[in-house]
């Protein structure tokens, strides 16, 4: 079994629209003007390293928009262009929601379960259906078909359809999702949580919870893992309230390693604890006091959000934002964890500035999928990540992407058409076929 890095490729309406209450990044960036051709290029360059460090690399497709979709659900009607115009006059924020180019952070566009750990043997795929922001659950209905296009191979992947509506199985995909494992020890999966829909449980104050418990239950049932490896730590209210809408935004693990902030779970060690008794002696965690690391830097650097990949000499290497470089109190955490005994040999700080200014670090911009060899050579699409399908997409990149878009520049009706151009030519040269609304008959 081999761990894949879907990342999004960046979409070609990546803007600071101040979107997502609670993420702190996204609202102080707000009606800035972005660079989506620069955006892209920084994601393919972070698939250039981590493929260079011998991980396993694939591409997930970003989404049209504006969204003529659901531009039209909500009463807007006539031809592409006139939608644009008319939802620009009377409805700018709408048009702003609707723009949004958020399917590129892919740890939010699904949980995914590996076939050793599935009572069937299948590898089984949730898209999230991220119902707790608008602009976010829009994406819900396209990631579903792009997954059923990649994953379709009955014999070896499921793809469930997104959890049911309504804000009780509110699922934020694999942001809050960490599988733990250890030789000789069944994969645990860690299945975290921000409010109940049903019990009273104290929660933040500040700013939203999004993931419900009862949405991480029923991702542990339909993908069929055996409860006892199944744990569901809530996400500290005080954590959510400094700004860790995710548990990414706090926590990270790979395999035997774990890193995390003392205020991404509740009880984090009572967790440790479990963990240590169900992965044995190997299982290293470190932990991060809000004396060393103030949750203000942790969130404003988002060293948590990093990449941990375990390399082909089966040593660790964490793959960080530049900011966690940048900030000495995040950077010296991140020396911390390599000098002390974890399996983590060295940390490289790269630049996703364009992403981070939106809250979405490293982490946040891949899907890990785990994969046997049969079950890779199921995938029939052009996903997988080599030098000469980076070279196609940063040439696709360079042909079709604006360099600076201004909030205003989101009411241009040329936009839309610009974006359908390029991702339906996207979807041949990734061999996708017609996952999007706009390519059906
Ligand atoms: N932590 C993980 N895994 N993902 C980060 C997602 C960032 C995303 N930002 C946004 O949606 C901002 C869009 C804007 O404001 O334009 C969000 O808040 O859902």
């Amino acid at each position: 079994m081999r761990e894949y890095n879907f990342d999004g490729l960046v979409g070609p309406t990546h803007n600071y629209g101040g979107l997502s209450p609670g993420n702190l990044a996204s609202q102080s960036h707000g009606g800035e003007p972005s660079h989506p051709r620069e955006a892209a290029l920084q994601g393919l360059e972070k698939m250039r390293f981590v493929s260079g460090l011998g991980v396993g690399q694939a591409v997930l497709p970003p989404q049209p928009r504006p969204s003529l979709r659901a531009l039209r659900a909500l009463g807007f009607t006539g031809t592409d262009e006139e939608i644009i115009t008319r939802a620009a006059r009377e409805a700018e924020h709408l048009l702003r929601l609707t723009s949004s180019a958020s399917a590129m952070w892919t740890a939010n566009a699904a949980t995914v379960a590996p076939s050793a750990d599935t009572s069937d043997g299948h590898v089984h795929l949730t898209p999230a259906n991220l119902s707790q922001m608008y602009h976010r659950a829009i994406e819900a209905e396209t990631t579903h078909a792009v997954l059923r296009s990649i994953f379709g191979n009955e014999r070896f992947f499921t793809v469930h359809p997104p959890l049911p509506g309504s804000g009780h199985f509110a699922d934020e995909g694999a942001a809050n999702h960490t599988r733990l494992s250890t030789p000789g020890h069944a994969g645990v999966h860690l299945l975290a949580w921000g409010r109940s829909a049903w019990q009273d449980v104290p929660g933040p104050k500040r700013f939203p919870a999004r993931q419900t418990l009862e949405a991480s239950q029923a991702l542990a049932r339909l993908h069929k893992l055996d409860p006892k490896q199944v744990l569901f730590p809530q996400q500290r209210p005080d954590g959510i309230d400094s700004g860790a809408f995710h548990t990414d935004v706090l926590a990270v693990g790979n395999e035997r390693f774990l890193m995390l902030h003392e205020l991404a779970f509740v009880d984090h060690a009572g967790l440790l604890q479990v963990l240590r008794e169900k992965l044995g002696p190997e299982f290293r965690a470190v932990v991060a006091s809000s004396a060393e690391l103030p949750p203000k830097d942790a969130v404003k650097s988002y060293p948590f959000n990093s990449q941990v990949l375990t390399l082909p000499d089966g040593t660790m290497a964490i793959v960080a934002p530049m900011e966690a470089r940048e900030t000495p109190a995040a950077h010296r955490f991140l020396e911390r964890v390599v000098a002390e005994d974890t399996p983590v040999k060295a940390v490289h700080y790269l630049d996703v500035r364009q992403s981070m200014n939106n809250g979405g670090g490293p982490a946040c911009l891949r899907q890990r999928v785990w994969l046997t060899d049969a079950e890779r050579k199921a995938i029939t699409a052009d996903v997988f990540y080599t030098p000469a399908l980076h070279d196609s997409l940063a040439a696709w990149v360079r042909r079709h992407y604006r360099e600076v878009l201004r909030p205003k520049d989101l009411q241009d009706p040329q936009l839309v058409r610009e974006t359908m151009t390029a991702l339906d030519e996207l979807t041949r040269l990734l061999k996708l076929g017609n996952v999007y609304d706009f390519q059906q008959p």
